[in-house]
């Protein structure tokens, strides 16, 4: 993982607003006693949930994406350093372990590649790279029988999440087989084809590797699902979808209902629990959208999936707080905050 940046409690403090009389989350939270012997410190420490952040585009470059999301991360930590720890979220039970540094896979790309199409190809190739660290980080936290909580960065990141997940829970004896299964709410199925690794087909990779066992997506918009992987989807039964037009529009069934089915249907193992923060109405993302969830759907949907599943990991990923074509979005990083701690309580409460 030689890409990965590990945080001390001096690195915490620095992004933590003190004033007397409070505490701050930055000031309770736990980070790794050595940074040389990452799984050593693991192993010790009494936290439950280990933050990660994974700041990279280049997933979503390699599916002919606006890159930006690897700029959600820093907000993020500034929003969520400075939630007061209280009786509703204390914050002792989390350890802070740091970030992924990937920047230099992408600018080799961009100094190096001649075509956009050998840029496609390049970066495609580099997320290969991004997969193996991931993985390996997520396989030694969840071996520890902890739970990681991943703020991307791309989409393509659900695949090192699901197969670290499926490897480090089997590893622990938790699961038999390294199998997993994933909810996810978003937009886009990310079931595309495989054409090389990229933000739009980790979940089919995962399938097709034998790590994934059941998908559910939440959300699903009808104008954004090619009709392959639509064939594809209705066709695997360890497959299933509810749309936003089936939820929102024709009133099939509601909100909750949707989610309940969601956690029904993947509740015989572990299960990664994905937010994919375009489902969100005008959140700044690659595929931004004015017409999708509400933030409140967001946090209902992390607080009910996370009272309602065995949890193997939590992922939120596509969210920037600026974009490569001059776009910003100031509130990324507290709605990141809110989801990250709405997850820690329901899942302490369960
Ligand atoms: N992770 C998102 N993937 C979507 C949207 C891609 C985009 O427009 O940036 C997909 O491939 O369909």
């Amino acid at each position: 993982m030689t890409h990965l940046k590990v945080y001390n409690k001096q690195d915490v403090l620095l992004l933590t607003r003190l004033r007397r009389f409070e505490t701050k989350l930055g000031e309770r939270l736990q980070t790794i006693n050595d940074a040389d012997r990452i799984e050593e410190s693991l192993a010790a420490s009494t936290a439950k949930y280990v933050l990660v952040g994974v700041p990279e585009d280049t997933g979503v470059k390699a599916n002919y994406g606006n890159g930006g999301c690897d700029t959600a991360w820093m907000p993020f930590l500034q929003a969520f350093l400075n939630i007061q720890s209280n009786d509703f979220l204390p914050g002792d039970n989390m350890l802070l372990l740091g970030h992924f540094d990937f920047s230099d896979l992408g600018l080799v790309i961009e100094e190096n590649a001649g075509s956009y199409e050998e840029k496609i190809e390049a970066y495609r190739h580099a997320v290969n790279t991004i997969d193996d660290e991931v993985e390996h980080l997520i396989k030694l936290i969840t071996s520890h029988k902890k739970i990681p909580v991943v703020i991307g960065g791309g989409h393509n990141n659900a695949y090192g999440c699901i197969k670290g997940a499926a490897k480090g829970l089997y590893k622990a004896g938790l699961i038999p087989l390294a199998q997993v299964n994933a909810i996810n709410l978003d937009a886009h199925a990310d079931y595309r084809p495989l054409e090389g690794r990229h933000s739009g087909n980790a979940f089919r990779y995962a399938d097709e590797d034998g790590y994934l066992a059941k998908y559910c997506v939440v959300g699903l918009h009808e104008n954004y699902i090619p009709q392959n992987c639509w064939i594809d989807i209705v066709n695997d039964p360890f497959i299933d979808v509810i749309t936003y037009e089936d939820i929102f529009l024709l009133e099939k069934r509601n909100f909750m209902q949707a989610i309940a089915h969601a956690t029904s249907f993947t509740e015989d193992t572990y299960c990664g629990i994905e937010i994919d923060l375009d489902s969100i109405q005008n959140t700044l993302s690659s595929a931004a959208t004015p017409s999708g969830i509400l933030p409140l759907h967001a946090r209902q949907f992390v607080t009910f999936s996370a009272s309602d599943s065995k949890i193997a990991y939590l992922h939120i990923c596509e969210g920037a707080s600026r974009i490569s074509d001059g776009r910003s979005d100031a509130g990324m990083g507290k709605l990141i905050s809110y989801l990250v701690s709405d997850f820690v309580k329901a899942a302490e409460a369960m």
